[in-house]
Formats: structure tokens, C-alpha cells, sequence
């Protein structure tokens, strides 16, 4: 096809073995305290800088000792600061025009505009932030328009390859991929209507193709351009409209910018099975693909194209932390040399930032557990083993193999793991446990019991979670204060939380979860089959971190858990206090959950514990218990084709957890992320009476949907947005209110922010509260 241009160079040597992303926050979260410091006014950026430029050379040092090569790009160049989806909106100069002033005449951010465009000023919101394919990490939307004026505006990849070549080690740059990149846009606000990011693809390549030209003229080799929108069909692109727009970019990126002006070009697809994409991607002219081999299968059948490209066969799971049975995995790497590549490498399916650093920093985790377990850096040990076995033969790599095997064999007979009480029970159950009676009486009985006020107002369950608090659990944690002493402040805390709700007039009220370090973990250190660890952090978004808990064995509950706290809080107050649990989705999906049975058993046996608590609560006199599903959208798969049997198991798993109580027990569900449409079947299923979900920035909107729909039960749409520092006015609060009295029946409707209040600042949430108390007082007056 390209007789008349000169043969390409020969493609340059890519490692056996690599890793398409590392943890950046560090082991120690040494990133978010140099971040959180920098933004509190207490150090410069240049302090920020250097802590992050130690990172990353620990990093590289890291990954060298632990078998990446430094000679060939095994070892990915993929810092940011805050996230990797802003770092490539700064990198295109893709900054929106409310921001404009932050850059300078390059169109550069430093680190506070970057800082600033991520957390907002004043009322200049930030870029929305929402969830990265079925991860707990959030990305920030990048705002693209027909006017966004493209440019090369920042040198940061450039900066970072050649600071790691400088030391010694050559790289491979990561960067998000144009597709995927203005896929995930959404379009500016000022945008004509049938306006896609996408249509502004033709302008945006010559960016991508200054940084592969200065990358190569910097001396990389190769670079990893990360597309894992061809693994979804919930982006809301047509496939076919991603497959041309693919074609496109790569042929201008590959083919019409030839070798050596340009690194090779590894094209990255985690986090599913590219499907119709694979065949797309390998029809153009970039020299490696890799592919995630975890959730995707190994094609069966050579894909034309492939010859003469290196395919990545990420075969070490990235998302989740079980040790692999290396032996199996090295039989798929094996069948992927049938394929026609020219060569074939061993990689992890998705970044390693979706698992903490190392099982090292955990001296208290059981040890029959912690050989079961590989994170990030145990995993890269794996692909060093594989990439051996790879190249040497298995016998090269034997007593690993056994060694792997044996620890997966393990896990299936040992105590904990399969529980007959636990299995009795579940295999026991009868539909009618997953049932409750009709809502009409179900209505009827709770107005009867509660007498709520119309639009009746509530929190959705935290309050500011001060440092007080955290120093009183750190040194709680370290035996420096007795349990008694740490439960009197607990206390202490919920008078406090109790005596605002009451000053500011709200009507069903919370505890403010002070006792819980974070609303998954809490109820994983109280349940049996879980395990936690003390440093393995993972970014959820920006510096704001979780310890995602081991859900390892059989589940149940020993004892009841919040029944004295809720019930001590109900002492304080003749106003119904809401009782709070994490539903068993959610316990799941932020969890590093068994892979040894089906994701729906699992979520029974939680819920089954979660029948047990609100039994409990019902039985010490509660009358209204929520139980939060703000991850029921998140593990939604990535492919149509798989909602249907989801949504079945994540639905029923609610319904048992719920569906024990009496009519008069009034069940309430919070959700936040407002893609609602698409599972508005599934809400509707899980039968709750009160649903408070996210909708203060998108104005309502979802309310029309729920009336259209002819939603039977009580909404509580979002009308403060806690994700922001910005105080909402009455008057706000008062017109969000007002359009939704228009929109849907007035006794369908609660008052309530739009998600939990911990990671705000009292300064924020008492003037909110009393506008949000004031606003629903004026609109009762209309009525
Ligand atoms: N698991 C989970 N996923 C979620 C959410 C969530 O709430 N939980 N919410 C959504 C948004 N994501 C979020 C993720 C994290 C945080 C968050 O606030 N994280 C905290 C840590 C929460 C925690 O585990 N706190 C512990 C430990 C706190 C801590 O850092 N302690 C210090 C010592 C305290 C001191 O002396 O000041 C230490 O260990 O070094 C506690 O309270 O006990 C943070 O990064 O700062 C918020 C939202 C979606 N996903
Ligand atoms: C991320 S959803 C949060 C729900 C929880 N009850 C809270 O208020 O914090
Ligand atoms: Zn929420």
C-alpha cells in the first residue's frame, strides 16, 4: 500500500514484560498530603514537584528491582498529579473558557490552575467528575466545544520521559488516546445541539502528533496511548462511530506520521474485550496492541493485521488483587502466538493505580490470606515470571508456577472460604424473601406512623468528618485511646450532629456516621469474610483515597452493628432517625471482591447479613432505615449484552436485604451519578420507598424521566451539591424546588442534599442546610 515511501525502520524492541500503569498516589499517600498541603496554603508548588519527582524515581527504581527492564520501555511514564484524563485536557489545552485566564500565553496550567480547573473557584464550578468504566476511580469530564482552541500546551510528558531516560531507565510514555479522550467529553455548554466532541477529532490529531514527534526527538521509543472506550458500549457513542473515528486517528498518527519522526505506538484496551475493535485497531499501521485478557477472551482465530504488530496479552489481572495461577495465564499467552503478531508480551489487563502498592505494608493481614493475594508490586513480579517463562520455556520458570498454583488450590479448602451455615441458608431461600407487600398500603402505613410534614427534609447521612474525629480513630487505632474513651467522643460527636439537624429544623434525622472510617470498610471490619488492610490505599479521585476491603470467605454478621449507635441517637431526638447501612452492591463493588463464585452469591450472602442489622433496628424501634446503592450503576458491564443478568442479581440482592421489614418501616435508597435513565428499570425494582439520588447540577432533569415513567414511589432529588465548596443560595434551592413541585406530585417529593456531607467543611454545610430548610419552608407555603 505504501510502495512509493520508503520502508519503515524495523520496530524497535519492545520488553517481554510490562505493566500499563502504576499506583501514583504513594505508598505512604505521600500525594495527596503534599497536594492537601499545597492547596491549605501551607507550601509551594515547588514542594508538590519534588515529592512527586521522588515518587516517580522510586517508582522506576521500584519497578526495575522488581524484574521490568530498563533498556526497553517496560516501565510506564504515567504520573499525574490529580488525573489522567485533566493531565490530557491541560496537555491539548483543552481548558474551558471560564478558566482561560489560568493559562498563560502557551495555554500552559501550573500547578494551581491545574489545581483550580479540577476543584473549582468561587462560582466557576470544576470540571465534572464521574466514574472511569466500571472502576471506583472518577475522571474529570473534559468540556469540549466547536470553539475549544486546540494546542500542544503542555511539555509534561516530554518532561517526565526525559527526567526517567536522564536517570537511566527508558520509559514508555502513557497518555489517554484521542478517541477516548473526546469520547469521554462532553460538549461545551454554548455547543449546537447534535454537537459531539468527537466531530472536533480532525483538530485535535495535530496535538497528538507534536507529542509523538517531541517524544521521539526525546528519544522514546515507544508510547502507550490508553483507548479503553472501544471496550464499552455505555459511553453513549455508536460503535460504528468509534471504529471510524479510530480508523481516522490512526491513520494520521501511524501511517501519514511515519517512523522514526514518531515512537512506535502501543494502543492500549482495558477494562473489557475490545469485540468488533480488535479487528478495527489492528487494520491500522500502529505497531502494538494490548489487550486485557481478564475480563476479554484470547481471539481464537489470526486477525488480519496483526502480523508484524507486538500484542500485549494482559493476562495479570489490574483491578483486583487475587494472586494469578500463573500456569493457566501462560497457556493463554501461549495461544495468543497462534495469532500472527509478531510478537508477543506479557502485560496486566488494566493500570495497577486500581490496587494498593504492596502486600509489604501489611504485616497484619493474615498470612494464609496474603498468599493468596498479589497487589501492585507482587503483581509486577508476575509478569516478570511470565515474561521469563515466556522466552525461557516454562522449566525456567517452574517452581513459580507450582508455587502459584498450590496458593490458588489452597484458597478453595481452607476454613472461612465455604461455610455450610452460610450456604444452608442462602440455598434455603424463598421468593417471597424478596418481596414486600404492595406500596399503596405500604404508603398508607408509614404516613400513619411518621406524620412527615409535606416535602419532608433530610441529609443523606454523613456529616463533615472533622479531623478531630480522624486524630480520636488514628489514636484509637494505636491503642493510645481506650474504646470507651473513643465511643464518648463518637457520642459526643452525634449529640453535636443531632443538636444542628434539630437548630436547623430538618425532619428525619442521622447519626452523621462519624464512627465509620468509610461507609464500605466499616461494615467489612464488622462482618465476617472480610479482611482489611492498614495501607493499601487506592485513589478514588484527586488526593481522596480508599482502603478497599478483602472480601475473601463466606459472609456473615457476628453481631449487630449499628443498632447502638442509631438507637443512642434516637434516645437524643423526638424526630425519626434514619438508621444507615451500605447495601450489598456497593459493599461488592468497592470491595476487592472472590472471583471463585458468581458475583450474584456473593451479593446474597452480604444481604442476607444486611437483613439481619435492619431486623435489629427495626426491632429496637426505628421506623426508617436507608441503605445506600451508590454503586449500582458503576458495576452496570461495560457491554449491553451483560445488563440484563446484572441488573437481575444486583436488584434482588437490594430486595432481600430490604424486603423483611413491616409495612410501616419505611426502607430508603441514596444513589448518586446521575446517568439515570439507563437504569431507572432497575430503581424501579428495588422497591424502595424513599430514593434520594444526585441532581442538583443537572437541574432536575431527572425528574422529568421518573414522571414520564409514572414512578410510583417518593424521590428525593439532590438540591445541594456537595461536591463543590459553593454555598447554594435560598433562592437556588427555593427554583430547584419550585420545578420540581411542577414537575412531579408533591407527596412523591423529600428535600435533601445531593449525596453525603463527610468530605465538606461545617463553614459549607450549615448555612446549606438552613437555605435547603428555609427554601422547602417557602415552597410549603404555596401548596
Ligand atoms: N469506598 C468508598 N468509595 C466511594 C465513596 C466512599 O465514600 N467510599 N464515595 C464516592 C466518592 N469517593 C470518595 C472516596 C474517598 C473519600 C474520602 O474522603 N477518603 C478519605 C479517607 C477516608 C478514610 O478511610 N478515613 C480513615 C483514615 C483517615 C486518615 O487519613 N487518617 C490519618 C490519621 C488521621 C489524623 O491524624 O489526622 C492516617 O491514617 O494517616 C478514618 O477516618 O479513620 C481521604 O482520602 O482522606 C471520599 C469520597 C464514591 N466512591
Ligand atoms: C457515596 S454515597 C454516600 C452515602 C452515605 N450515607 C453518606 O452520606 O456519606
Ligand atoms: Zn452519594
Amino acid at each position: 500500500m505504501t510502495s512509493t515511501t520508503p520502508a519503515a525502520p524495523a520496530t524497535p524492541a519492545f520488553p517481554t514484560g510490562s505493566v500499563l500503569g502504576y499506583p501514583r498516589i504513594g505508598p505512604r499517600r505521600e500525594l495527596k498530603k503534599a497536594l492537601e498541603a499545597f492547596w491549605a496554603g501551607r507550601t509551594a508548588a515547588d514542594e508538590v514537584e519534588a515529592v512527586a519527582a521522588d515518587l516517580r524515581r522510586r517508582t522506576r527504581a521500584r519497578l526495575a528491582e522488581l524484574g521490568l527492564a530498563t533498556d526497553a520501555p517496560a516501565i510506564p511514564s504515567a504520573f499525574s498529579f490529580y488525573d489522567h484524563v485533566l493531565d490530557t485536557a491541560a496537555l491539548v489545552g483543552a481548558v474551558p473558557a471560564r478558566f482561560a485566564d489560568l493559562q498563560d500565553a502557551d495555554g500552559r496550567l501550573d500547578l494551581a490552575g491545574y489545581s483550580t480547573v479540577a476543584r473549582g473557584r468561587g462560582d466557576d464550578l470544576p470540571l465534572e467528575m464521574t466514574k472511569w468504566f466500571d472502576t471506583n476511580y472518577h475522571y474529570l469530564v473534559p468540556e469540549i466545544g466547536p470553539g475549544t482552541a486546540f494546542r500542544y500546551a503542555s511539555d509534561r510528558p516530554v518532561a517526565e520521559f526525559a527526567e526517567a531516560l536522564a536517570d537511566g531507565v527508558l520509559t514508555r510514555p502513557v497518555v489517554v488516546g484521542p478517541v477516548t479522550f473526546l469520547a469521554l467529553a462532553k460538549p461545551t455548554e454554548d455547543a449546537p445541539a447534535g454537537f459531539h466532541p468527537l466531530d472536533r477529532l480532525d483538530d485535535l490529531l495535530p496535538v497528538y502528533a507534536r507529542l509523538l514527534t517531541e517524544l521521539a526527538a526525546a528519544g522514546a521509543t515507544w508510547v502507550q496511548l490508553d483507548e479503553p472506550a472501544l471496550v464499552s458500549d455505555s459511553i453513549g457513542v455508536d460503535a460504528a462511530v468509534l471504529a471510524e473515528a479510530t480508523t481516522r486517528a490512526y491513520r494520521a498518527l501511524a501511517t501519514e506520521l511515519a517512523r522514526p519522526e514518531r515512537p512506535a505506538i502501543l494502543v492500549a484496551a482495558p477494562y473489557g474485550d475490545l469485540g468488533a475493535a480488535l479487528p478495527v485497531l489492528a487494520a491500522t499501521d500502529v505497531e502494538g496492541l494490548a489487550i486485557d485478557l481478564v475480563r476479554g477472551d484470547a481471539p481464537t482465530v489470526a486477525v488480519p493485521g496483526l502480523a508484524g504488530k507486538t500484542l500485549v496479552g494482559g493476562v495479570v489481572d489490574g483491578h483486583n488483587i487475587w494472586r494469578a495461577d500463573l500456569d493457566a495465564r501462560l497457556t493463554v499467552l501461549e495461544q495468543l502466538a497462534g495469532l500472527g503478531a509478531a510478537a508477543v508480551a506479557v502485560g496486566t489487563s488494566t493500570s495497577l493505580f486500581h490496587v494498593p502498592h504492596t502486600l509489604d505494608d501489611e504485616p497484619a493481614l493474615d498470612r494464609t490470606l496474603v498468599q493468596w493475594l498479589a497487589f501492585a508490586d507482587e503483581k509486577v513480579r508476575e509478569v516478570a515470571t511470565l515474561a521469563t517463562g515466556l522466552t525461557e520455556g516454562r522449566e525456567a520458570v517452574r517452581t513459580e508456577l507450582l508455587a502459584a498454583s498450590d496458593a490458588v488450590r489452597s484458597r478453595a479448602t481452607a476454613p472461612g472460604v465455604v461455610r455450610p451455615e452460610v450456604r444452608e441458608r442462602a440455598a434455603a431461600l424463598t421468593d417471597d424473601q424478596f418481596r414486600r407487600g404492595p406500596f399503596a398500603a405500604r404508603k398508607a402505613a408509614q404516613a400513619e406512623r411518621l406524620r412527615l410534614p409535606a416535602l419532608p427534609t433530610t441529609t443523606i447521612g454523613s456529616f463533615p468528618q472533622t479531623p478531630e474525629i480522624r486524630k480520636a480513630r488514628a489514636a484509637f487505632g494505636k491503642g493510645e485511646l481506650s474504646a470507651a474513651a473513643y465511643e464518648d467522643e463518637m457520642k459526643a460527636e452525634i449529640r453535636r450532629v443531632v443538636e444542628l439537624q434539630e437548630r436547623i429544623g430538618l425532619d428525619v434525622l442521622v447519626h452523621g456516621e462519624p464512627e465509620r472510617n468509610d461507609m464500605v470498610q466499616y461494615f467489612a471490619e464488622n462482618l465476617d469474610g472480610f479482611a482489611v488492610t492498614q495501607n493499601g490505599w487506592v485513589q478514588s479521585y484527586g488526593s481522596r483515597c480508599t482502603r478497599p476491603s478483602i472480601l475473601w470467605g463466606d459472609v456473615s454478621r457476628p453481631a449487630p452493628i449499628t443498632v447502638a449507635w442509631t438507637t443512642y441517637t434516637q434516645s437524643l431526638t423526638d424526630k425519626p432517625v434514619k438508621g444507615m447501612l451500605t447495601g450489598p452492591v456497593t459493599i461488592l463493588a468497592w470491595s476487592f471482591v472472590r472471583d471463585d463464585q458468581p458475583l450474584g452469591d456473593t451479593a446474597n450472602q452480604v444481604a442476607l447479613a444486611l437483613r439481619d442489622e435492619i431486623a435489629d433496628l427495626e426491632a429496637a424501634g426505628i421506623g426508617i432505615v436507608q441503605v445506600d446503592e451508590p454503586a449500582l450503576r458503576e458495576l452496570l458491564p461495560l457491554r449491553e449484552k451483560d445488563h440484563a443478568a446484572y441488573l437481575d442479581w444486583s436488584v434482588r440482592s437490594f430486595r432481600l436485604s430490604t424486603a423483611g421489614v413491616r409495612p410501616d418501616t419505611q426502607i430508603h435508597t441514596h444513589l448518586c451519578y446521575s446517568e439515570f435513565g439507563e437504569i431507572m428499570d432497575a430503581i424501579d425494582g428495588l422497591d424502595a420507598d424513599v430514593t434520594s439520588i444526585e441532581a442538583a447540577r443537572s437541574k432536575m432533569e431527572i425528574l422529568g424521566d421518573i414522571a414520564a415513567a409514572g414512578y410510583p414511589r417518593a424521590v428525593g432529588p439532590g438540591v445541594y451539591d456537595i461536591h463543590s465548596p459553593r454555598v447554594p443560595s435560598q433562592a437556588e434551592v427555593t427554583e430547584l424546588l419550585t420545578e420540581a413541585v411542577r414537575t412531579i406530585d408533591v407527596d412523591q417529593l423529600w428535600v435533601n442534599p445531593d449525596c453525603g456531607l463527610k468530605t465538606r467543611r461545617y463553614e459549607e454545610v450549615t448555612p446549606s442546610l438552613e437555605h435547603l430548610v428555609e427554601a422547602t419552608r417557602t415552597v410549603r407555603a404555596t401548596l
